[in-house]
């Protein structure tokens, strides 16, 4: 299994506010792409991957809204309208949700008031962590276990002492080259690097 973690520092957590960002300062189109090429590929999804999305522009908690397109009985369509209507959907499921509580959606989406520290916790009891960063080890030294698990952002960068308390956790960091590339873009180098490994 392949999990994404998208960490949208700049993401509002109020749904109408999430729609009216794109394109705009808060770049939500972000999370349509990230979702997008990490859950479809042509006319079909992805089975073996899980992504999780973290809205953390909030008046009160963040929002990590997990999908499972395997789990999903209606993906959707592959534009950003339909997916960044998912989010939406399941920010407007989370109103007077109270800390760390959790709501199902729709089958394959649920929706949780939980931080991204504490997201990431969970994750390293039984995934492999990686950070993604230029300054990584290249992605093709990497050797990959069953259940690599990817931490990216939006185009705000990771604080610095997220990045102390991740090495606590075991993630390490992985390169795709010395260009900056948009999260979306990495997904994709991401599958590809692993399509080879096959398996994964
Ligand atoms: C647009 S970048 C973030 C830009 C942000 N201003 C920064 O300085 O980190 C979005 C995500 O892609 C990752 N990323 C971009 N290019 C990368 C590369 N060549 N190798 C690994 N990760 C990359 C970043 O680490 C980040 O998680």
């Amino acid at each position: 299994m392949r999990t994404f973690v998208l960490r949208a520092r700049a993401a509002p957590t109020d749904s109408q506010k999430l729609l009216a960002g794109v394109g705009k300062e808060a770049h939500t189109e972000i999370l349509a792409h990230t979702l997008m090429n990490a859950i479809f590929v042509a006319q079909s999804h992805r089975a073996d991957v899980v992504v999780y999305l973290v809205l953390e522009s909030t008046q009160d908690f963040s929002r990590t809204i997990r999908f499972e397109p395997n789990a999903m009985h209606d993906i959707g369509g592959f534009n950003e309208a339909a997916l960044l209507g998912k989010i939406a959907n399941a920010l407007d499921t989370s109103k007077g949700m109270g800390k760390d509580a959790t709501r199902p959606v729709e089958s394959g989406v649920t929706v949780r008031t939980v931080s991204f520290e504490r997201l990431v916790q969970e994750l390293a009891e039984d995934h492999q962590l990686f950070v993604m960063d230029r300054k990584g080890t290249p992605i093709r030294e990497q050797a990959f276990e069953d259940n690599p698990c990817f931490l990216l952002t939006d185009h705000i960068p990771m604080p610095k002492k997220t990045f102390h308390s991740l090495e606590r956790l075991g993630a390490k960091k992985i390169s795709l080259g010395s260009k900056m590339l948009f999260a979306s873009q990495c997904v994709v180098l991401i599958h590809h690097e692993l399509d080879q490994h096959g398996g994964i």
